[in-house]
């Protein structure tokens, strides 16, 4: 019984990482209940029974399908019958305490990048602390370092010795002009908040002033893996760096760093308070130059990656002022930085950290001229849509080797079929939405874009319950790190290596230039996009491994990341893809912050994302060589995105549902350029006319409707409710849920399926048009602020329509006027669907004719595909069966719920 509950709880716990359940019950079959041993056993393929055998499609469909060899192969090179993964000692020095296991103590020498690093004893610094510039460690005299003690004055000359300094150690020309501007608010003591675009170089601000003063500069940093890539490069570049992670009070590293050891500390912001006196300590013996607080949106509840421990960072002005400690004669300055603050983070984050009223506030422009942005409609969690979407990926990593293809294509049919029998109005490629399909559009809430597990009705729940219960909720939770520890390790340190002789050939400094001439540009963006890494962002867990799976199953290096896989294959993963032995990671946004890799050449979004700042983020990963780059978004156009779960307030919650409901509007945005979209967004005048480059700009908008005809009507129907409201004395036929009794009108506002219904109603030429066509028409016209929302729940995008007084004049006084408009994405595939209208004028034209309209009524009826038989949950694979694992996981969650 004890093993069967253990058995259960590891079945749970690989089911939350994103495996199937099959799976998961036959790695626990196979192995027992060790989760370590199941993980490890589903990574690495030690087994080559897996779900073979159990014969039927369902199962295999389910379950990870092996390849050929039968081996499971995860990551096409850190796992597809890889030795077990290198030491950790290849990156890391660990404090002794390190978990899980994983070291064998007694190494005392490591390698970082092929370089001699120290052993942990303080002696061994005299060895190899690398003397920098100025006023700086000598040599270390019982474990405590000397520093030159006068105050190393900026001067007027920091300019050129920060010049000095980017060429020696950096191998660049010239600093850029933010980096400039934000070194001098920072030579002149002043706070500073940089805005500055992904990969534009916001780092190199906070590392310089260490160089050019002999004091520290403690960065604080949000995760692990971005801490660790920072120092690990800062050493090749000769800079001594550490990170401390939180939970390790007692690691040597730290004590050393306390002690003034290294030339900058990356901090996480948990970590802080409890350093606050060691660093008072630290700031007084070498000093501490500067406190950059990176990815600084975090401090914001407004922010897409908000972290409540960032808030916590007013103590670093409370307690490094020069009213605090006497012997600073200025406060220590604080430099915030980010790539994604729109207007009310950057003043929130001016708020949340005292930064001082002369705050300078660096801003450069958002633009990133060499990422070629595009959406594309698709029915991303489907897996028969990866065939079609991956193809070319496929053929670019792997070539010819199509072997599997065709098991493949026959597979994610079957997976297909089984999605189509779970939802009822479910989409197919390219297809548009019945009129039925507005349940779905308009349950924006939670409404989890793909399968649902419904545990339901017999039990009595109402329908959130059922979603909150769902198995395939817990898989869709949100894959953001709340705490900085993304890997297994809680601090390391980094001593700067005499940087390599290369480096010393200056590369530009411009890379990345937004304010390159749109001359130049178009020469460059006509140049091929050469190889290079791919990312592939994907909502939920399962996908990375689905979508892994499937690329390796033709022989693609690639890897899947999501936060609840282990701490060990996360970081492996990383070192795998630097190294360029990854081709393609498949990640939920956990792989969001602090990728540098120069050479990724593809972003690609499978699903939307829940913000433009966290989209824009993730696309910067791309193309920070200042090479052409592809940012593609693949979404399902025809339904309406959900918010993930997360613990919000009402306040966040609305706010989230805004966030959404402007990434949504970029994906059915077809007349303005992408670009411009996107910096607009974060409140930047785009200085171009457009981008050249996106599918926009390229494709150019489709030809422009006059919808005058169509909008009057809508606007009327919408009206006529209202104003009848008003008066009391509207007709209920209006509203086809409710009887017409006032208390029911009041608690049910009438959303626009009725009003369409009411519409296609009155008007036949408008019978065959669907909701999705009617909701890009309500969008339109609340956006030029004829209709607003009606409802006092947060939506993404308009549900229960009212008019404006701005909408009523336009009823009255505009009669005449064309409405002229670029059909938005989903009015356009609706449209296409239809292929008997020509253009939307042309609607109803020969409706009148019967004989018309029975051909058409005729070919409407025979393009429909036929239904595969249904496979009910009841009866099917989704039955609540309290024998497997899964079925009493789902009975566990009743019990609670219960
Ligand atoms: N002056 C410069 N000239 C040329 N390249 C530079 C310069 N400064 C920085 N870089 C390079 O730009 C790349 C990106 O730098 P960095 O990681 O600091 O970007 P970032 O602005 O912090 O991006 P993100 O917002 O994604 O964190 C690095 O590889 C860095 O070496
Ligand atoms: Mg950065």
């Amino acid at each position: 019984m004890e093993k069967s509950v253990a058995c259960d709880g590891t079945v749970e716990k690989l089911i939350e990482m994103g495996f199937e359940s099959c799976a998961a019950e036959q790695a626990v079959k196979e192995v027992g209940p060790s989760l370590d041993k199941a993980v490890d056993y589903l990574l690495n393929g030690s087994s080559s029974r897996n779900c073979e055998g159990s014969g039927a499609m369902t199962s295999s469909s389910e379950c990870f399908t092996s390849s050929k060899s039968g081996k499971r192969m995860l990551s096409g090179s850190a796992y597809s019958g890889r030795k077990r993964q290198s030491s950790i000692l290849e990156h890391f020095r660990l404090p002794r305490s390190v978990k899980r296991g994983m070291l064998s103590s007694d190494v005392s020498d490591v390698l970082v990048s092929g370089s001699k690093v120290l052993p942990l004893s303080v002696n061994g610094c005299e060895e190899s602390c690398v003397s920098v510039d100025c006023g700086k460690v000598e040599n270390a005299v019982d474990g405590l370092p000397v520093w030159c003690k006068e105050e190393v004055g900026f001067g007027l000359d920091w300019e050129e010795r920060a010049n000095r300094v980017l060429r020696e150690r950096f191998g660049y020309s010239s600093l850029k002009g933010f980096q400039k501007e934000a070194l001098a608010a920072w030579a002149a003591h002043q706070d500073c908040l940089v805005l500055a675009a992904t990969g534009s170089g916001k780092s190199l601000c906070f590392q310089i002033p260490a160089l050019l003063t002999g004091k520290v500069v403690v960065v604080i940093s949000p995760l692990i893996s971005l801490m660790h890539d920072q120092c690990l490069k800062l050493s090749k570049h000769g800079v001594s760096a550490c990170f401390l992670g939180s939970g390790q009070p007692d690691s040597s590293v730290e004590k050393k760093a306390m002690r003034g050891m290294y030339d900058i500390i990356y901090v996480c912001p948990e970590t802080i308070s409890r350093l606050i006196k060691p660093l008072q300590g630290l700031a007084e013996s070498r000093g501490i130059t500067l406190f950059a607080i990176d990815e600084v949106h975090c401090v914001s509840k407004w922010g897409h990656n908000f972290r409540p421990s960032y808030r916590q960072l007013s103590v670093l002005r409370e307690n490094f002022s020069a009213c605090n400690l006497k012997f600073l004669k200025f406060n220590i300055p604080l430099m915030a930085l980010t790539a994604t603050a729109t207007i009310p983070v950057r003043g929130d984050v001016l708020k949340v950290l005292s930064m001082s009223k002369e705050t300078k506030v660096v801003l450069t422009s958002f633009f990133r001229p060499n990422l070629r942005f595009s959406v594309k409609h698709c029915r991303t969690s489907s897996p028969s849509s990866y065939g079609k979407n991956l193809s070319h990926l496929i053929g670019i990593y792997a070539g010819k080797k199509r072997s599997n293809e065709k098991k493949w294509s026959s597979i994610a049919e079957e997976l297909d079929d089984c999605s189509d029998s779970s939802a009822d109005n479910s989409i197919s490629d390219g297809d548009v939405s019945s009129p039925n399909d507005m349940n779905r559009i308009e349950d924006d809430c939670c409404d989890v874009d793909g399968d649902e597990l419904n545990l339901t009705k017999e039990n009595g729940l109402t329908a959130s319950r059922e979603k909150e219960m769902s198995i395939e909720y817990l898989e869709n939770d949100v894959d953001v790190f709340h705490i900085v520890d993304d890997w297994d390790v809680a601090c390391g340190e980094f001593i700067g290596q005499s940087p390599c002789k290369d480096q010393y050939i200056c590369k530009s400094s411009e890379t990345v230039d937004p304010s390159s001439k749109i001359e130049d540009r178009s020469k460059l963006l006509q140049a091929p996009l050469e190889e290079g890494a791919t990312i592939i962002y994907v909502p939920t867990r399962k996908q990375t491994l689905s979508i892994t799976e499937y690329l390796c199953g033709f022989g693609v290096k690639a890897a899947a990341y999501n936060a609840s896989l282990p701490k060990s294959h996360l970081r492996q993963v990383h070192k795998e893809f630097h190294e360029n032995l990854i081709q393609v990671v498949v990640a939920t946004v956990a792989f969001g912050m602090g990728i540098d890799k120069s050479n990724i050449r593809r972003i690609i979004h499978y699903g939307w994302p829940q913000s433009l700042e966290a989209y824009y983020q993730e696309a910067g990963r791309a193309g920070r060589d200042g090479k052409l780059a592809e940012c593609v978004l693949y979404a399902n156009l025809s339904r309406t995105p959900s918010l993930l779960p997360s613990k919000r307030s009402e306040a966040q919650t609305k706010h989230a549902f805004k966030m959404l409901s402007d990434c949504f509007r970029y994906g059915m945005n077809t007349s303005c350029c992408r670009a411009k979209t996107l910096v607009e967004y974060f409140g930047e005048d785009f200085s171009y006319e457009k981008c050249l480059l996106c599918d926009v700009c390229v494709n150019g908008p489709p030809e422009m409707q006059d919808l005058k005809e169509e909008a009057d009507i809508l606007m009327k129907v919408i009206a006529a409710y209202h104003l009848s409201e008003q008066n009391h004395s509207f007709d209920s036929s209006y509203d086809g849920k409710c009887n017409d009794t006032k208390s029911q009108r009041a608690v049910q506002k009438p959303n626009l399926r009725m009003f369409v219904t009411k519409i296609k109603e009155q008007y036949q030429k408008f019978w065959t048009t669907d909701q999705l066509w009617w909701q890009g028409l309500a969008r339109i016209m609340e956006g030029k602020g004829y209709i607003r929302e009606g409802d006092e729940k947060s939506h993404v995008q308009i549900k229960c329509p009212e008019p404006t007084k701005l909408g009523l004049d336009y009823l009255e006084y505009d009669r005449e006027q064309p409405l002229s408009v670029y059909p938005e994405a989903d009015m356009q595939l609706s449209v296409n669907k239809h292929k008997s209208y020509s253009s939307f004028a042309e609607w109803g034209k020969g409706w009148a004719d019967p004989e018309i309209r029975r051909q058409r009524l005729e070919r409407k009826q025979s393009n429909r595909k036929p239904r595969k038989p249904r496979r009910t949950r009841k009866s099917g694979k989704m039955k609540l069966d309290f024998k497997t694992a899964r079925g009493r996981i789902a009975a566990k969650l009743f019990s609670k719920q219960k």
